[in-house]
């Protein structure tokens, strides 16, 4: 009765002001599902607007596992219920709480808060990794989302064991003013080319600048606009401010001219509210819409339609060059929640249009601001940005937008410019930053995540959790005044028993321990798991004192710390040319090369080691040796896309004293020199000239002095086997034949530097010529 009665409270409070409200049932967890159902009775909230997110379909409402809670990404709901007794992901969490609705209740059926911290659930198992097991796990990060709960204005708490209103999350707010401005300043824009109904329709000043944005995207939309300049949109905004909303009336005005538009979005569902819009603005424009579930037809010829992100990538890049393309607009809705590679391929599209969330789930998307950003800058689309800021799905000032930021970091930043602007090696200390001085300094905390999210592809309040439970990682940090500048992330790996090894081996699974597992069930190599190592998993320097020599530093005194206990450091990342020269000048050396792009960045990953004793030597000499006697076999094959700075930068980082030796017969020799000094082909025979190439790229010696389009010549046609035209296009030579020349050029210097006598002798009788 008093669980009704204080749910009514809060619920009809969240009401009143359009804000949310979150209501903890903690205790018994059947306790808990009487109680929600009780509350869900005495609400009047229709059950086609509740969700339960738990292990269980066990209420009359929609049901969806925290593991699908993405689906939730861009919907809205009145009322969710989030069942964490089994264990909560933090990333669950993050996504639900963005999309109840203002007005709108999040029920959290948790254990007894004082308990909380240390029940273990499913999630943490996925933290225990070997060789540590769930003991080892700590519960840091539901202490501190605990403390947040009841440290948080708009959350109630409900004892249910002692059936007492712990905190009845009342805020008392002031009656709302009622502010017409915001309705007077919604004026249609003059010279709008879309509806008026379109702007008519917008709730904020931002969502209707939003909108007129899309205007850029019609033909001809300025005096000097070229048919065939390539434009795009981006907005930007956080939950909840209107911007699937906006791309969704822009929708429905392009269908309303007659035009083809494409919407895509990680699931169909995410894309809901952009069809709503689309569709009730073009019932207002009687624009003789028929809608049949995710297509939206016009009476001019228009359409609006969902397709999958592959699919729609697939009608892309097949439509390329044909004049209309599979659509005239592409629309991407929660782009950051997208892999930059699919984001790249969409961008085939002429005219494309990215809603992007900043903050909110998934640790920011910032994917899409660290990587995908610089792209859609270098390509040739003209690009407009908008960014919305007025909340609309709750009101500004919401109190569990302020507690989910804070419980999640999910706007955590590092320090400002000038608190680390001074920053060098000299000024700064090394220190750890351990879980416990963590959870107990919260502006520690928010600093060191905060430069981790900003300068990372995607990181996630999982990885909140893990930085603080789990026991395979460590952090360590340079710190100026205070302040953090330089963080890494590091993981314990290896050190695993003959039974684990083995199990790997034989194809098992094992969580963490990501070099072991490369080497040993893709390389082969049973001993992998053995010796102990440290991966540094992230590694990153404030941008206002980057190229100082601070991440370097850190690397080193990471090194100094750590080389007396583990065999091996190591690291795995999106290999740029960029980041391999960073780690090779700090000692690490390239032992593989992942065969499929990472889903995530798009680049191909590079697997480094740093050996730290004898038996990190012997790992890493013969996984170096290995990896270059397969490289160039591969890249006719996995990595035939393989960008040719990558892998001239890949082939650099390896270990010189992996340099193949070079088992060029006398008339291999012939052959090469032959093609370099004389009449002969590089087509004849391109066997001897791909291991010149490697062993060239590998040792790395100074007396030889090769351009570096001489280079990607080398990589694009000796190693990847590309074609000659497609070769000499790209690296812009006149013809295929000035190319062939190029490249028999390119050969000479290699010949003079290691080539037998019998190709010395060759050289002698053409340069006599
Ligand atoms: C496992 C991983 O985490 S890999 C991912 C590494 N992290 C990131 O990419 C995040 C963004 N980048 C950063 O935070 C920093 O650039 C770091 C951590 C890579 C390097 O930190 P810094 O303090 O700048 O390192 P430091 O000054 O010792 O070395 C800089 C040198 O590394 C190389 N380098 C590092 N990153 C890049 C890059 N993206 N592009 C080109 N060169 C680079 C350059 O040689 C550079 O020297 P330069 O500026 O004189 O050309
Ligand atoms: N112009 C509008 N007319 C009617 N409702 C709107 C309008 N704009 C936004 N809303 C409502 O506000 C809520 C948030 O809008 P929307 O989903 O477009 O925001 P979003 O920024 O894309 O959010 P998310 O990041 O969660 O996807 C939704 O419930 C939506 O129905």
């Amino acid at each position: 009765m008093i669980v009704e009665t204080g749910a009514t409270a809060l619920f009809e409070e969240a009401t009143a002001v359009d804000e949310r409200r979150v209501l903890v049932l903690a205790g018994n967890r059947e306790r808990g599902y009487e109680a929600l159902e009780s509350i869900l009775d005495a609400l009047p909230v229709p059950i086609t607007e509740t969700t339960l997110v738990g292990p269980e379909d066990r209420l009359r409402c929609e049901h969806l596992p925290q593991a699908n809670a993405s689906e939730l990404l861009g919907t809205t709901r009145t009322v969710i219920a989030l069942d964490a007794h089994e264990g909560l992901r933090p990333n669950a969490l993050g996504k639900v709480v963005g999309a109840v609705d203002g007005g709108g209740l999040l029920v959290l059926l948790t254990p007894p808060l004082e308990e909380w911290p240390d029940r273990r659930g499913a999630f943490d198992g996925s933290l225990a990794v070997p060789p540590f097991s769930l003991d080892d796990v700590t519960g840091r990060f539901r202490t501190r989302l605990v403390e947040t709960l009841r440290a948080h204005r708009g959350i109630g708490i409900v004892d249910l064991e002692a059936e007492r209103i712990v905190d009845d999350g009342l805020t008392e707010p002031a009656p709302k003013r009622v502010d017409g401005s915001g309705e007077s300043s919604l004026e249609t824009p003059s010279n709008a080319r879309f509806p008026a109904d379109a702007y008519e329709a917008c709730l904020t000043g931002d969502q209707r600048d939003a909108v007129e944005a899309f205007e850029s995207l019609l033909e001809g939309d300025t005096a000097e606009d070229s048919e065939d300049q390539q434009r795009a949109v981006v907005l930007e905004a956080d939950r909840g401010r209107g911007k699937s909303s906006a791309a969704g009336l822009a929708a429905g005005a392009f269908a309303a001219d007659g035009l083809d538009v494409l919407v895509t979005a990680p699931r169909s569902r995410n894309a809901a509210e952009l069809f709503d819009r689309a569709g009730e603005l073009l019932g207002t424009l009687e624009a003789d819409a028929t809608i049949d579930g995710r297509t939206i037809e016009t009476g001019s010829g228009g359409r609006v339609r969902y397709l999958e992100p592959a699919t729609a990538v697939e009608r892309i890049e097949s439509a390329a060059g044909d004049d209309r393309g599979p659509a005239d607009i592409v629309i991407v809705d929660e782009a950051a929640a997208l892999p930059v590679s699919v984001l790249e391929s969409l961008l085939a599209a002429d005219r494309v249009a990215f809603a992007t969330t900043i903050h909110g789930y998934e640790g920011a998307g910032r994917g899409f601001s660290v990587r995908f950003r610089d792209r859609l800058a270098e390509s040739d689309h003209e690009v407009i940005e908008r960014t919305l800021v007025e909340p609309i799905r709750y009101a500004a000032g919401d109190p569990v937008e302020v507690w989910a930021f804070r419980a999640l970091l999910l706007d955590a930043r590092p320090p400002v410019e000038p608190l680390v602007a001074d920053a060098t090696p000299e000024t700064v200390a090394y220190r750890s930053l351990e879980p416990d001085d963590l959870l107990a300094d919260d502006r520690l905390l928010r600093e060191a995540f905060g430069l981790l999210v900003l300068a990372h592809y995607r990181t996630e309040p999982n990885d909140l959790a893990r930085l603080l439970d789990a026991p395979n990682l460590e952090a360590r940090a340079l710190v100026h005044d205070g302040h953090v500048v330089s963080v890494a992330l590091l993981a314990r790996e290896g050190n695993l028993p003959p039974e684990t090894r083995a199990m790997m081996y034989e194809g098992g699974r094992i969580r963490g321990n990501m070099l072991p597992d490369v080497l040993t069930s893709q390389l082969r190599d049973e001993a992998a798991g053995e010796s102990a190592g440290l991966r540094v998993v992230r590694i990153a320097t404030h941008h206002a004192a980057r190229s100082r020599g601070l991440g370097s530093h850190l690397l080193e005194r990471v090194r100094e710390e750590f080389e007396s206990v583990v065999d091996w450091l190591g690291t795995g990342f999106g290999a740029t040319p960029g980041l391999l020269e960073f780690w090779r000048e700090n000692g690490y050396r390239t032992v593989h090369v992942s065969t499929t792009r990472n889903d995530a960045s798009g680049e191909y990953s590079s697997l480094m080691v740093a050996p730290t004793s004898d038996a990190g030597r012997k790992l890493h000499d013969r996984h170096a040796d290995w990896f270059a006697r397969r490289f160039p076999v591969l890249c006719t094959d996995a990595l035939s896309d393989l960008e040719p700075d990558v892998a001239r930068a890949v082939l650099r980082s390896v270990d010189a004293d992996a340099a193949p030796e070079l088992g060029l017969s006398a008339h291999d020799w012939r052959v090469v020199a032959g093609a370099a000094y004389g009449p002969g082909l590089f087509d004849a025979d391109p066997g001897p000239f791909r291991d010149l190439v490697v062993r060239y790229f590998v040792e790395n010696p100074d007396d030889v002095d090769l351009t570096a389009r001489e280079e990607r010549l080398l990589v694009l046609r000796a190693l990847q086997g590309r074609p000659w035209e497609a070769v000499a296009d790209r690296l812009e030579y006149h013809s295929s034949g000035q190319c062939m020349r190029a490249l028999g050029g390119a050969f000479c210097p290699l010949v003079d530097k290691y080539g037998s006598d019998a190709a010395l002798e060759v050289r002698e009788r053409f340069l006599e010529e």
